[in-house]
């Protein structure tokens, strides 16, 4: 994949995000991995309207070769899950009422879903009886170190479609941006419904 296809597709997506409501004021932040490195968004814009100019092209090494203003706030944790994420090509960050609002009221270290079709629309899920598990975890001002834990949870479960981080929001993987997108909108569909569930039936019905 080219830089300039790469940034073509996540001025769209967001775009389509901003359009769900998903992207508040200037949260969020999208990058893909491409043939020279990574693309990702420049830090303080409104994420549903980007353009060219709110890019930053990266080397392999998370070094910038192409433009202006400072990469997002959260570039290291993007290129924390390239790392530990082969299958890894695009991450879309948001900040959803849904995915902020229940990486609070779950108290554990992970968001257990069961019993939705929907499940199925993340990759490898092939019933609503699978437990699709979506690990929290707390909020940091460090990336860094936020990106630690990530690793150090990795290494024994790995990390599949997305994180969530507690009060923050949902970081989203996908193979392609057409995976990465569907993998958001199933997710962020499972959040609302979880969320509903949990106000009706109550917080000690969670798996
Ligand atoms: C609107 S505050 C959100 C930011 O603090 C951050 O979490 C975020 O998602 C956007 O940061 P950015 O540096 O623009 O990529
Ligand atoms: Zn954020």
């Amino acid at each position: 994949m080219h830089n300039n296809t790469a940034i073509s597709q996540l001025i769209e997506a967001g775009k389509w995000i901003s359009q769900k409501g998903w992207v508040p004021a200037t949260g969020g932040n999208f990058s893909a991995r491409t043939a020279t490195g990574y693309v990702v968004t420049a830090s303080g814009f409104d994420k549903g309207q980007l353009g060219t100019h709110t890019f930053i092209e990266l080397d392999h090494q998370g070094n910038r070769t192409k433009g202006a203003g400072n990469p997002s706030a959260e570039t290291q944790l993007h290129l924390g899950m390239y790392k530990l994420i082969p299958h890894a090509n695009v991450v879309l960050h948001t900040h959803s009422v849904a995915a902020t609002v229940l990486s609070r009221v779950i108290k554990s270290h992970a968001l257990n879903l069961s019993g939705y079709e929907m499940q199925k629309s993340l990759s490898g899920v092939t019933s609503h009886l699978d437990t699709l598990s979506i690990p929290i975890f707390e909020n940091d001002q460090d990336i860094d170190r936020l990106s630690l834990l990530l690793s150090d949870h990795h290494l024994h479960t790995p990390i599949e479609h997305a994180v969530l981080i507690r009060g923050h929001g949902v970081y989203v993987v996908g193979r392609n941006y057409k995976q990465a997108l569907r993998h958001l909108e199933g997710l962020e569909f499972l959040f609302s419904c979880e969320l509903e569930r949990l106000k009706i039936e109550g917080i000690g019905t969670q798996l």
